[in-house]
């Protein structure tokens, strides 16, 4: 025990340690009731640490919006409690520690992009940040475009903007590119890394699973209201451990696959057209075994995120 922690001496004033930016308890939503009782988000717990960003999966009706609306103040949790950086989230949003680019929400046809962006920033009193917000979400070029002749990728970078113009510290994305072509999503997810990398936290829903893989450093995958898995993207990728094996079988290849098949470590087999699929955790050793056994074209590969997604949330 050092001096300074001896129990003899006063205990130092310790500074309390900060807030996580989102912190997520025990919270339920439910919706209807009796036989159309929904339990949209049935006892979910997460803590998010300032400068994460976080990607929010879910297959259709997994109770992302459900959670995002309650994390911004939209609705209230049945049970449970959400903070924003400590605070309660409509507080945050007062603050301007946090903002949103939503899925809902209506543009001004008439305006041009420019000065949709001032309007707003007039109600920030962030007028000097205009010419920044537009620069960082790649609308200088058509600032004085009217907001009805943008394409709908061109209009959530708007929304993108408004969002940017409280600096907020925490900054939620629902489904931001839902229904964009390749191209703008490139170029939105562009703008956001470089946002990013200036340390805003972010938390992001998608359908999208490239978007969590290339963007995300952590995974939160939702399906039935709750938390099916939570963790590095990276280590979410892997953590169906294995690799998918695929071969083409030699001739009279029965007993391969029956022994292959009796195999603990072998999953997910199947044979047609001569081909055997199957993922296996040891997949040096089958791989050996299949070549051993007279196989070729032998394709090794990692899993994907979307073969751990799937499996996490098939019923
Ligand atoms: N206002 C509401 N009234 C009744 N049910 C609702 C309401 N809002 C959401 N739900 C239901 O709650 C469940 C979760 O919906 P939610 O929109 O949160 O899912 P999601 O993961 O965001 O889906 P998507 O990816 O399709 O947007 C769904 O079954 C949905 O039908």
């Amino acid at each position: 025990m050092t001096q300074e922690q001896s129990p003899t001496q006063a205990p130092q004033a310790s500074r309390p340690a900060s807030p996580p930016a989102i912190e997520i308890v025990g919270v339920e939503r439910r919706f209807g009731s009796g036989d159309a009782l929904v339990r949209a988000v049935d006892g979910v717990d997460l803590s998010i640490q300032r400068g994460e960003v976080v990607a929010l999966l879910g297959p259709n009706g997994a109770g992302k919006t459900t959670l995002v609306d309650m994390v911004l103040g939209l609705s209230e949790p049945d049970r449970g409690a959400v903070r924003v950086l400590g605070a309660a989230p409509r507080a945050a949003v007062a603050r301007s520690t946090l903002s949103a680019v939503l899925q809902t929400g209506g543009l001004l046809a008439d305006l041009t992009v420019r000065e949709t962006v001032e309007v707003i920033a007039s109600f920030h009193g962030a007028g000097q940040r205009v010419a920044d917000v537009l620069e960082r979400a790649d609308l200088t070029a058509i600032a004085g475009r009217r907001v009805s002749k943008c394409s709908g990728g061109e209009q959530q970078r708007v929304k993108f903007a408004l969002a940017l113009l409280p600096d907020p510290d925490v900054l939620i994305l629902d489904e931001p590119t839902a229904g964009m072509d390749v191209t703008a999503r490139r170029k939105f997810w562009d703008a956001m890394r470089e946002d990013a990398a200036s340390g805003r936290t972010i938390v992001f829903a998608t359908h999208y699973l490239e978007e969590a893989e290339q963007f995300a450093g952590r995974t939160v995958v939702m399906n039935h209201g709750r938390i099916v898995a939570d963790g590095a993207t990276a280590t979410l990728r892997a953590s169906l451990g294995g690799r998918t094996l695929t071969a083409t079988l030699p001739a009279g290849a029965d007993a391969l696959l029956a022994e292959l098949r009796a195999d603990v470590t072998v999953s997910e087999l199947s044979a047609s057209a001569g081909r055997v699929t199957l993922r296996a955790a040891h997949s040096d050793a089958v791989a050996a075994r299949l070549l051993a056994a007279g196989a070729s074209d032998l394709e090794i590969a990692a899993p994907t995120l979307e073969t751990a997604f799937t499996a996490l949330t098939e019923d």
